[in-house]
């Protein structure tokens, strides 16, 4: 996992520091000239503006500026509080203009043409904790950033504006990071090697989804849990006696429309995990079956999503997400439930969709439900009720089509039933998610292309 730091938090981190800033600043110089010269590929002769503005940032910039001079790059250093209409010719910008203490606005003069962008720890004019663009930064090729990634960097506008970005160590302790982002590495070394002696029911499933007449997303949400590793995927959706069109290993399982939950609860003894809510509709009958399931306190974890949601909007306080499950069912301690909202369930929840902080804004939401949250978007961030972070950047904008997120409930719910812990099983979920639709086509992905990568997603992770 990549530590993530807010600008605030990295203050603490830096007052901690047993050296003067002047070496931090040292290393930090050195870090950027790297990749600076990595950039250039060469020095001698090689033309470098660096424009540095007057805090510690700037000195970063003058610091990799020496170095650079030493190996015979030609060199222009330009405060960032004068600059010319026009800046010189050259190969390479450093904006190193500002950094985590930027404020205000930044629309500085254009590149030099065909120069490469280096940022020197975040793009000057984006908000380090929000990502926020203000005024018209440059957008860097590189971000060649300190310690550990900042917020900003991951949200907003920073992706676009930071391209590729480097984390440098400068020997600051950041393992007390509350945030970071998932990799491969830690979804191989979360993931259960399979049993010798494995059978079906170790990881076993319960589907309910869909509603009469609304079954795709029902089949969505079995395919992803079918595809994420699930031993076995039984599918109910209340109200419909037969489902032709479901998965052919699917088990069908009929539920009533009215009451279903008490028969989901007394048929839970062999499943290990519960998904519901995708297509379920939003009517009383169904709204009253969530609600019974996620309070019981004999149920197994569960993963709620789509109008799941919104049957426990009135559920502020948490006080059904935080039901026991029963002994032996999940894990003995932390919580039981996963919920999985966009921005829209995410405001009917009570969240803070659009808060500047948003992993505070997520974290926060998981604290008052005791639950873990799931936020859906670019990136993904996972919240669980203790206050850890993590942000899953694997999927991108092909996943922006109906019906992936269903596929994202299902797959969840296999991780469940695999025996990871709620907080694990959603990050875990949400990277295979990603890489699952990276791994398929480019252009024209439809959900189900997202559940038929899903092993591939799984055969491409790192041997633990
Ligand atoms: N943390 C660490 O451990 C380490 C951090 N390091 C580096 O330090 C950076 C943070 O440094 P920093 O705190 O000095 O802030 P920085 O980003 O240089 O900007 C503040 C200065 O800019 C000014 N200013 C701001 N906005 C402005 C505007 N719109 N227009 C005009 N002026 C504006 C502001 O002025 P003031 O608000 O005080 O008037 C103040 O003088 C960090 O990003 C990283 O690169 C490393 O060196 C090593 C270890
Ligand atoms: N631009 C994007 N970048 C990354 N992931 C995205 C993007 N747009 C959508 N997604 C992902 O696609 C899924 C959409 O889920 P959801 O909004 O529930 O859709 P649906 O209800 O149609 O299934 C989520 O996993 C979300 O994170
Ligand atoms: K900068």
């Amino acid at each position: 996992m990549i530590p993530v730091v807010t600008p605030e938090e990295m203050g603490a981190v830096d007052a901690a520091a047993p050296e003067p800033t002047e070496v931090l600043v040292g290393r930090a110089g050195a870090a950027t000239a790297r990749a600076a010269l990595d950039l250039l590929g060469g020095a001698y002769g090689r033309r470098v503006v660096v424009v540095a503005g007057k805090g510690n940032n700037g000195a970063d910039g003058r610091a990799a500026a020496d170095r650079l001079r030493r190996r015979g790059v030609r060199l222009e250093v330009l405060d960032a509080a004068d600059l010319p209409d026009h800046l010189p010719a050259a190969d390479l910008l450093v904006d190193a203009a500002y950094g985590t203490g930027f404020r205000g606005d930044w629309t500085p003069p254009a590149a030099p043409e065909g120069a490469a962008v280096l940022a020197v720890d975040v793009p000057s004019g984006v908000d380090g904790l929000t990502g926020e663009a203000h005024g018209r930064p440059w957008a860097a090729d590189r971000t060649v950033t300190f310690a550990a990634l900042k917020p900003g960097l991951l949200l907003g506008d920073g992706p676009s504006l930071a391209g590729t970005v480097e984390v440098a160590d400068i020997g600051l302790d950041v393992s007390g990071a509350r945030a970071h982002v998932v990799e491969g590495a830690d979804v191989a070394r979360w993931l259960p090697d399979r049993p010798r002696d494995a059978h079906k029911w170790r990881a076993a499933c319960w589907v309910v989804a869909g509603s009469p007449g609304m079954t795709g997303a029902a089949h969505l949400a079995a395919a992803g849990a079918q595809r994420a590793g699930a031993g076995y995927v039984r599918l109910s959706t209340p109200g419909l006696a037969e489902d032709p069109g479901a998965p052919t290993e699917v088990v069908g399982v009929e539920l009533p429309a009215e009451g279903w939950a008490d028969r989901v609860l007394d048929g839970v003894d062999r499943i290990v995990a519960v998904a519901v809510g995708p297509g379920l509709g939003t009517g009383d009958a169904a709204a009253a079956g969530v609600r019974a399931l996620v309070g019981a306190a004999d149920r197994p974890p569960v993963v709620v999503d789509g109008d799941g949601l919104t049957a426990l909007a009135d559920d502020v306080d948490g006080d059904l997400t935080t039901a026991r499950a029963r002994p032996g069912h999940g894990p003995a301690t932390g919580p039981t439930v996963v919920l999985t909202p966009h921005d829209g369930e995410m405001a009917r929840l009570g969240g803070e969709p659009g808060a500047p902080d948003r992993l505070a804004a997520v974290r926060d939401l998981a604290a008052r439900r005791g639950a873990v949250v799931l936020s859906k978007g670019s990136p993904t961030v996972v919240a669980d009720p203790d206050g850890r972070v993590v942000l899953v950047t694997a999927g991108d904008a092909r996943l922006a089509t109906a019906g992936t997120g269903d596929v994202l409930t299902g797959a969840l719910a296999a991780l469940l039933a695999q025996g990871l812990a709620p907080f694990e099983a959603a990050a875990a979920a949400a990277h295979l998610h990603g890489r699952a639709g990276a791994l398929a086509w480019r252009r024209g992905l439809v959900a189900g292309d997202v559940a038929a990568h899903l092993p591939a997603a799984l055969t491409e992770l790192p041997e633990d």
